[in-house]
């Protein structure tokens, strides 16, 4: 293989999203055209938050390993972005109240309770991935945020037009994120485009991002798979009411 022009390594990233990404799973698809039933819709939200929980966990760690202070810089508004500047703000805030307005117990959900043993596993993979990868893939894991601004804005309002319990307000973690990721992607993609210089490291840029979308994927695979059929939820794991 030869070293891709930046514009050709950029479609090589789209083409990846285009056959990987999470929009593309049953479930994702059921989710957004309200055939979920409220029981998977809790689930969806409860073990996202398990994602949504790590996240800064994983950011906090990709800076430790960074030597420049303007991509630090740049990485640190992630932190904040999750985790606020104050009590009561912040993503995981957000995300926190989406999952009271669907009848969790707050305590319950900051507890991990009731999610899901691959959730737990995925997103494990994912903040040991960035710890233990070279720096190169452990930037390109996030990119797959380049995906997620159209998603969202799909899922939204598939999920505002299906669900009679979600309402604008308690889908509020996503007004930012659009925004918030296309922001992230550039200083990001910025990174990976200097860095690899050669086609290997051209190669290991997209399976980076092909292991990230494995671990949405599979996310969505233990939700399928749990509460898609009836008598397969794992022991310990949410049991929805109906
Ligand atoms: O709603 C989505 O489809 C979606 C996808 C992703 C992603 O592609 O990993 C992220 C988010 N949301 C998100 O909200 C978020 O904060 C986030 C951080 C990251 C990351 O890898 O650093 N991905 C994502």
């Amino acid at each position: 293989m030869s070293l891709l022009s930046p514009d050709a390594f950029l479609d090589r990233l789209r083409d990846v999203g285009a056959r990987r990404y999470h929009d593309r799973h049953p479930f994702h698809q059921r989710l957004h055209s309200g055939r979920c039933t409220r029981g998977e819709v809790q689930a969806w939200a409860l073990n996202r938050y398990a994602y949504q929980a790590a996240i800064p966990r994983k950011d906090a760690t990709l800076i430790a390993r960074l030597d420049d202070p303007a991509l630090r810089r740049a990485w640190r508004q992630r932190l904040v972005d999750h985790d606020g500047g104050a009590d009561g703000e912040g993503g995981i805030e957000r995300w926190l109240r989406l999952c009271e307005s669907l009848g969790f117990a707050r305590a319950d959900v900051v507890a991990f309770r009731g999610v899901l043993p691959a959730t737990r596993f995925a997103v494990g993979a994912y903040v040991e991935f960035v710890r233990e990868r070279p720096l190169l893939e452990a930037v390109a894991s996030s990119l797959t945020e380049l995906f997620s601004p159209q998603v969202i804005k799909t899922r939204v309002a598939g999920m505002l037009a299906h669900y009679d319990f979600v309402s604008a307000e308690s889908l509020s973690y996503f007004t930012a994120r659009p925004e918030q990721a296309s922001r992230d992607v550039e200083s990001a993609l910025a990174y990976v485009t200097a860095h690899a210089t050669t086609p290997a490291d051209q190669e290991a840029v997209v399976a980076a991002l092909e292991f990230k979308c494995d671990v949405l994927w599979a996310m969505l695979d233990a939700l399928d798979h749990a509460y898609g059929e009836p008598g397969q939820i794992p022991p310990g794991a949410f049991e929805p009411e109906s």
